[in-house]
Formats: C-alpha cells, structure tokens, sequence
C-alpha cells in the first residue's frame, strides 16, 4: 500500500517533527531493489526489528507476511523476552515469565492455535489462604467473588472498598487509552498521587492496605509512584482491575508455556532471527537506516525498536532523538516483579483441600498460586513479590529470601512446603537487557505534557525509526496481547509507509 497522498504523508512526517527524516521512504522502496548488498551487515532489507520479545517477533512476522524482508536483532542468547519456561526434571515446563491469559485476549488464543499449543484453566479446586494481620483466613472463590469478606473486618471496611474500587470503574472508560492527556482533568490527575487519592477516600487502615496490596500486584508499583491519571490509564488499557487480583481466580495458561509459544514464533522466522546482537546505535538518514552491534552493522530502509522502552535511551541514535520523545522515554520508570517457584513431587496441599492459591499480606511474596503444569505433576508454587516487597528483598540474601517465602507456605501447608525437590526465582528488574517487572509507567506529571510524544493513535515514530512493545501499546499495555497488538500495529503503519 502506498500513502493516500503525498500530503498525508507529510502530515505524518510534521507529527514527528523529525527535520526532513521522514520523506523518502517511497524513493527507498525504489533503491532498495536497484542497490542491495551495500554495506558490511550484508543486503538492504526492508525493516530491522531490535528486540525479539513478543512485540518485535508480532511485528516481524506481520511484515514478513506482507512480503517484507526483515531481519529481528535480538540482544539476550534467545528470544522471547520477558517470557521464558524453565524445563523440570521430567520434562514439563512452568513459566517465569509472563503466563496468564483472559479470554478476552483473543490475540494470544490465536496464536496458540496457531502454534499448535492449548490453553488449560489454571487450577482453582480447593480454599484459598489469606494471611492478615496475624490472622490465617481460609475461604473460597469463585468469578466475581471478591476475597474483602474473608479478611475478618467490621463492614466499614468492605464498604470503603466497594466503593473506591466503584469509583475506579466509573472514572477510567473515560479516559482514552491512546490519548490520555486529553481528559478535561488529565492535568488535574496528573499532578494529583494516587496515594493522595486513596488517602482522601479510606478511613479504615485496613481498606488502604488492601487496595495499595491490589496496586503492588496488578501494576508492579506503589500508589506512591503514580499519578492518579496513571492508574486511571492503566485500568483502562487492562480493561479494569484484574479479578484475581480481588481475589478471584488466576486466568488461563499455555499448555506447555508462554516460552514455549514464543519459541516457535521464532522459529517460523528462521534465520531472519539473529540472537546475541545487542544493538548499540541507530543511525539515519533520509534513506536508510543503519544499526551497529559488537557483531556487525545492518541496514534497512526502517527500523522498529521493539525493547523495554525505557531502555530506548541505552541506545545511541544519530541524529538525535527530539528533546520530547527523548524525555518521555526517560521518565518511564520500571515496575517490580519477581516470580519465586518451589518444586514438590506431587501438589500435595491439593490432598489437604486448598487451592494453593492464597494472599499473604506480610510475606515477601504476596499472591500464591498454584503454578502445576497440566497433568498435575510435579506440584508447583508460585509466589509473585511486587513493588516495594520486591526492590526491598531483592537486596537480602537468597538464603533469606528462599527462608523467608517457604515459611510462608509451610505456615499454611505444613512442613512439607520446606522441602522442595527445586527452587527457583527469576528477578527481571536485574535482567540486562529487560530491567523491569510486568511493565513500566510514566513518572507523575510527565503524561500530560509529554504523552504526546507516544504517539496518541500511532505508534512512536522518528523518522524511519518506529517504536513497538507492551508498554506502548494501545490496548492491554503490560500484558503479551499487548505486546502482539503494538507489534501488529507497527507492522502496519511500517508496510504503509514503506509502499
Ligand atoms: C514477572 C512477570 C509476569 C508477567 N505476567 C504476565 C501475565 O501473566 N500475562 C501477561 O499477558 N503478561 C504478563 N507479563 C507481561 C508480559 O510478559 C510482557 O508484557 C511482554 O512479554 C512484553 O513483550 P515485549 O515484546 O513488549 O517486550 P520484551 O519481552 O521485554 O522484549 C524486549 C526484547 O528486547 C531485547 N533487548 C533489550 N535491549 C536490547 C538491545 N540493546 N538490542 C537488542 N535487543 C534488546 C530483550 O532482550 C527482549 O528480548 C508479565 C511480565 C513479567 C516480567
């Protein structure tokens, strides 16, 4: 496809104010046939892809259909990014990564399929545990069923939560998730905290723990790192607040892992994969671009960066990314989360009736699920540790932290929780190329003056260089339909541009 005209063209081009970068990408169609091979890194291909996590191998396959010649540089040792599967003992794997998938997420489902892989329920027979001040609930669950009666408190408690998480509903479908700056109070909301904000609301300490519990675990952050605006906009591109995160049931998992998925999406690209290329510049100009790593330069008439993005700025561009995109990129700070697992041989708190789902509030890890592979062996325990759980026992020993998180479950399950045949943690916050937990946010008062610069119903752009991840996406931000829907979405507005 080519542009609808020249002046749209140049409307996109004025957007991303890229001093003349943007023209040309027509003329490069042309040159790119007459004059391949032109420099060290081998052929001119259409696009270069920097990341291979879900959005980058989304994107590359998108425009690969679409006939385009790409090439994904990928910096770790193996694609998939923030998703990965660890290989037990018998061959099942459990995700340490990003695992859980909403029907809604119809991208996800689709691939599956496509993939050859099903998906399954995670497991939900049995009580839950909720651990809260010094008491041990023990309490059922069900969709739509909220855990607030189980923490044992009089009923001003439930109701100031009832009413803030309806107030919370009310708010964000106005807000735009896309364009958020442009609410009538988005300025308001953005200078306001959200900690201020619950602070205003809550009477009750217990309420407030609840819902800062609720933040810690849905968005990897403490209501005192974000702007009210922020939260607003999280809910609205998660289409609300999680379920399980009221203390409803996990959703669904990828039968053989999300690592797995992401695995043979890479492998569909072949060799158009390169791993162990971190891409340490991006240069351009008004017809191509050019992209160094310690293995060698490429070139191709666009680029999509397809890393955390608030990793965009370890990258040297030339010319010079603009002041604002440059800012917005340096004001996204990343969330915490590391995933914790404890291997037994069989799931033994399934024989004692519980779920092996629970909340703990003191515990390190503050939501437990069960994370058994399909098949029900071996039994897996999964605790997540958030925000500032998360920064503050990242610091301790592992020892102590191992110590820590099984005492926890052995104070619910009983002594066999101590003893694992295999534990594991996967901290993605210390993850060099990835630095971050789910996702990321926009530091309070940045969203409205330079939320622009994400590109409102595009994607980021600077001349042949666009942006595409989870955290930027225009739904589902911070989840893997996220992911595949920014991938999708560049590879789109990228096959257009390059005619
Ligand atoms: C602990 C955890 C739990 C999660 N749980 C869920 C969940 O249950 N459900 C869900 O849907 N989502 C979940 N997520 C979120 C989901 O995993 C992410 O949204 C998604 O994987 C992000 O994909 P991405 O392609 O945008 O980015 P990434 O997966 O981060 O990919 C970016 C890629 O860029 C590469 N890179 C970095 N620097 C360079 C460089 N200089 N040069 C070249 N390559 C580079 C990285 O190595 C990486 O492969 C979770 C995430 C975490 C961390």
């Amino acid at each position: 496809m080519v542009p609808s005209s020249r002046r749209d063209f140049l409307g996109v081009a004025g957007i991303v104010g890229a001093a003349g970068l943007a023209s040309g990408l027509e003329s490069a169609s042309g040159a790119a046939s007459a004059q391949p091979a032109a420099e060290a890194g081998g052929d001119l291909v259409d696009v270069l892809i920097l990341g291979g996590g879900y959005a980058g191998l989304s994107a590359a396959r998108h425009l690969r259909l679409r006939g385009r010649k790409v090439v994904v540089l990928e910096a770790n040792d193996r694609t998939g990014g923030r998703t990965r599967d660890r290989i037990l003992a018998g061959g099942r794997r459990v995700e340490l990564g990003g695992q859980y998938i909403v029907p809604d997420q119809t991208r996800v489902h689709d691939l599956a399929r496509e993939m050859g892989l099903e998906m399954y329920a995670s497991w939900n027979e049995g009580d839950w545990f909720l651990d809260f001040e010094g008491r041990t609930a023990r309490y059922r669950t069900s969709p739509g069923q909220c855990l607030v009666d189980a923490l044992g408190q009089p009923p001003e408690v439930r109701t100031e939560i009832e009413t803030t998480v309806q107030a919370l509903s009310e708010l964000y479908p106005a807000v735009s998730a896309a364009t958020p700056w442009t609410h009538p109070k988005a300025q308001e909301w953005d200078g306001l905290m959200f900690e201020s904000w619950l602070g205003d609301r809550l009477k009750t300490s217990a309420a407030l723990r609840f819902l800062t519990l609720m933040t810690n675990q849905a968005f990897s952050v403490e209501p005192s790192e974000i702007s009210f605006l922020q939260m607003l906009w999280f809910l609205k591109t998660s289409h609300g607040l999680p379920g399980w995160a009221l203390g409803g049931p996990q959703a669904d998992r990828v039968d053989g892992g999300t690592g797995l998925l992401g695995e043979r999406l890479a492998k569909l690209l072949g060799d158009d994969v390169r791993v162990g290329r971190a891409v340490r510049s991006v240069t351009q100009d008004d017809r191509t671009v050019s992209v160094d790593t310690a293995q060698g330069s490429f070139r191709a008439r666009a680029a999509v960066v397809c890393l955390p993005p608030q990793l965009t700025n370890t990258v040297r561009f030339d010319p010079p990314l603009p002041s604002d995109l440059y800012r917005a990129f340096d004001g996204l700070q990343a969330g915490m989360t590391v995933k914790v697992q404890a291997v037994y041989d069989r799931p033994f708190w399934r024989e004692l009736g519980w779920s092996g789902n629970g909340i703990a509030f003191e515990g390190p890890q503050a939501f437990t699920f069960d994370n058994t592979p399909r098949g029900g062996s071996p039994g897996v325990l999964l605790g997540f540790i958030s925000a500032d759980q998360a920064t503050k026992w990242s610091r301790l020993a592992p020892e102590l932290r191992k110590a820590a998180i099984l005492a926890t479950w052995s104070r619910v399950y009983g002594e066999p929780a101590l003893a694992p045949i295999d534990y594991f943690e996967m901290n993605w916050p210390a993850e060099t190329f990835i630095r971050c937990g789910h996702g990321c946010h926009l530091s309070p008062g940045l969203w409205s003056t330079l939320g622009p610069a994400f590109g409102g119903e595009r994607m980021p752009r600077f001349g042949r260089v666009w942006w595409a991840s989870s955290d930027l996406a225009k739904d589902w931000v911070g989840y893997l339909e996220g992911a595949i829907h920014a991938g999708e979405q560049v590879g789109r507005e990228v096959d257009v541009e390059l005619g």
